[in-house]
């Protein structure tokens, strides 16, 4: 989301002089190799074009969120304080395994921190905080306001400074109660530590619920990341997702990450200029405004990657999704395990290490965590998203905009699942006839493997059975009798 709306600011905002990001150096790579390669991303292909100079306007400062004081130099630090006139606050660890002190870290801490370097800014306008739909997940209907946290932010930090790793890890299912993982608790931590701070600053918080690949800008379909259902649309398209827990009839809250971050600048004009007394919340969904359904997505995702087919894909894509727990487990093990054991068994033959029992503990681990959001349906009050929808001029409607009545489901789900060929996978356009072509052989593949596995089993029947010889006796005298019928019957009418 970051990048999304370095790139919208960029492109939409020339005002804008500068824009001063957080970066932290990161698997080998230094904090400006990073930058450039952000710069270098397709993403960036329209504002390139627009100003081949964009660079200049970005800034990098060196941070690194698990630090005190977020590692910032104090020269940076006093950069920061006299120039600054809004802040985007996007980091947190959005890891739904994540342990709860680093989560607590990363999504709790860190904000305190920047909160307390915000409140140090000469020339702060506004502060705008994104949080998610499902910080309170615990609840079936969710008003933009901010809830009362499940414990006192300041007690949890206290008690967990002190406290050892296997403990926090005993104590966190109790800690983190009916809400399904530490992300979604260190999430609604957050908000409250938000909300301390909205008397001395001017405060915005933005709600997104599923965030999904880019529907109009900077093109559409564009995506960079495995990160909620991209990595399941990817694992079905690759004919390795059969099966998934979810329910037809639930609403799938995905949102645009361009309509997101429109409503992000949106929400920063609105809190710098109308300075609200109190922080407001924008719950950013789709759900109670267009809603559409796992069941279709479902369908309209098997219908784009059969269409559009992944390269070198396992099997022919077909998932399904259910919300039998039994049903699944039986097509776990039928579509994931046993062919898993008899492609990891062909690759031992063939002196080769096994793989795919691997990639399916892995994706198993992965759906487990999703299945509590694709298995319920929230509702999310959108009143303040309304508001400033009408505060908007008409201009500023078209070019931030974040209308999602307008939202064609099926299409974007098309480009969302070409989208993640494209840009995650890296994949060609034109080698989809190859890759068509490669799914004719898997389908020869099953059709042959099918029919010697169904004659084999026949043949044990048969040879075990005297009433399945009998059928069998019966069924072949049956097919010569119609055979013979048939031929009479075309002899007659010639
Ligand atoms: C057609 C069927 C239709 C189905 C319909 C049903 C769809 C349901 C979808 C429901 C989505 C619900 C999302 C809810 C979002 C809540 C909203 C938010 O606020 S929060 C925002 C949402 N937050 C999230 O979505 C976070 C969820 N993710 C996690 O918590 C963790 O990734 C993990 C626990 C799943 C795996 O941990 P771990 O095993 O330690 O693995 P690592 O992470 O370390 O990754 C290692 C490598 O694998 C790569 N890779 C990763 N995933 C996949 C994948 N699925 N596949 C392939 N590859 C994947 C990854 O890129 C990396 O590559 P590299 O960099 O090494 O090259
Ligand atoms: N994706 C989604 O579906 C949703 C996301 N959100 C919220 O939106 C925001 C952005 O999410 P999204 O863009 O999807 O997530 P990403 O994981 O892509 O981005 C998180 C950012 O936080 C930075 N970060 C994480 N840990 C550290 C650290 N220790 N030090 C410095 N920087 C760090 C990451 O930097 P680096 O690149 O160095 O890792 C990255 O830029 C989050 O607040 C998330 O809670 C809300 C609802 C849904």
């Amino acid at each position: 989301m970051g990048k999304v709306l370095v790139e919208k600011l960029l492109r939409s905002c020339p005002d804008v002089n500068a824009l001063y990001i957080l970066v932290r150096p990161k698997a080998g790579q230094s904090m400006s190799e990073r930058v450039q390669d952000m710069m270098k991303c397709k993403l960036f292909d329209r504002v390139r074009e627009d100003n081949p100079d964009f660079h200049q306007k970005i800034i990098p400062i060196s941070s690194e969120l698990m630090q005190p004081g977020l590692a910032i130099s104090p020269e940076d630090v006093q950069t920061l304080t006299s120039c600054i006139n809004i802040v985007f606050h996007c980091a947190a660890t959005i890891r739904f395994d994540e342990p709860l002190k680093h989560a607590l870290q990363l999504n709790v801490i860190a904000t305190q921190q920047l909160l307390s370097l915000a409140q140090q800014m000469q020339h702060l306008q506004a502060f705008i905080h994104i949080s998610t739909a499902y910080a309170n997940c615990n609840r079936r209907h969710i008003d933009e306001v901010i809830y009362p946290p499940p414990v006192e932010p300041k007690k949890l930090i206290d008690s967990l400074e002190w406290m050892d790793d296997n403990i926090i890890r005993d104590i966190t299912p109790r800690l983190i109660g009916d809400r399904p993982n530490t992300y979604t608790y260190t999430k609604a931590l957050a908000e409250c530590v938000v909300q301390q701070e909205s008397g001395k600053l001017n405060i915005g918080i933005i709600r997104p619920s599923i965030v999904g690949a880019s529907w109009q800008e900077p093109f559409p379909g564009w995506i960079d990341n495995f990160n909620g259902p991209s990595g399941v649309f990817i694992a079905a398209g690759k004919g390795i997702l059969r099966t998934m827990r979810a329910s037809n009839d639930a609403v799938a809250d995905l949102i645009p990450v361009d309509v997101v971050i429109n409503l992000t600048l949106a929400a920063g004009w609105y809190t710098a200029v109308h300075r609200p007394k109190t922080a407001l919340v924008y719950n950013c969904t789709t759900g109670g405004i267009n809603p559409f359904h796992w069941g279709e997505i479902e369908h309209h995702v098997m219908s784009t990657f059969k269409r559009n087919p992944l390269e070198q894909a396992f099997r022919r894509p077909n998932a399904n999704i259910t919300s039998n727990y039994l049903i699944n487990q039986y097509w776990i093990l039928v579509s994931h395990k046993f062919p898993a054991l008899i492609y990891d068994l062909f690759l031992r033959l063939s002196g080769q290490k096994p793989q795919m029992m691997r990639i399916f503990n892995r994706l198993h681990k992965a759906i487990g965590l999703l299945e509590y959001f694709s298995s319920q349906d929230w509702e999310w009050n959108s009143d303040n998203m309304n508001m400033l929808m009408s505060q908007l001029s008409a201009e500023d409607k078209k070019t931030f905009n974040f209308d999602v009545r307008q939202l064609n489901w099926p299409e974007y789900i098309e480009n969302y699942c070409i989208g993640t060929k494209k840009y995650v996978l890296n994949e060609d356009m034109s080698d989809i006839p190859a890759a068509r072509q490669h799914l004719r052989k898997l389908r020869n593949i099953r059709y042959t493997f099918n029919t010697v596995l169904l004659v084999f089993i026949w043949r044990v029947f048969i040879a075990r059975s005297q009433m399945a010889r009998n059928i069998w006796y019966f069924v072949v005298s049956l097919c010569f009798k119609f055979l013979s019928y048939f031929r009479a019957s075309s002899t007659l009418t010639q």
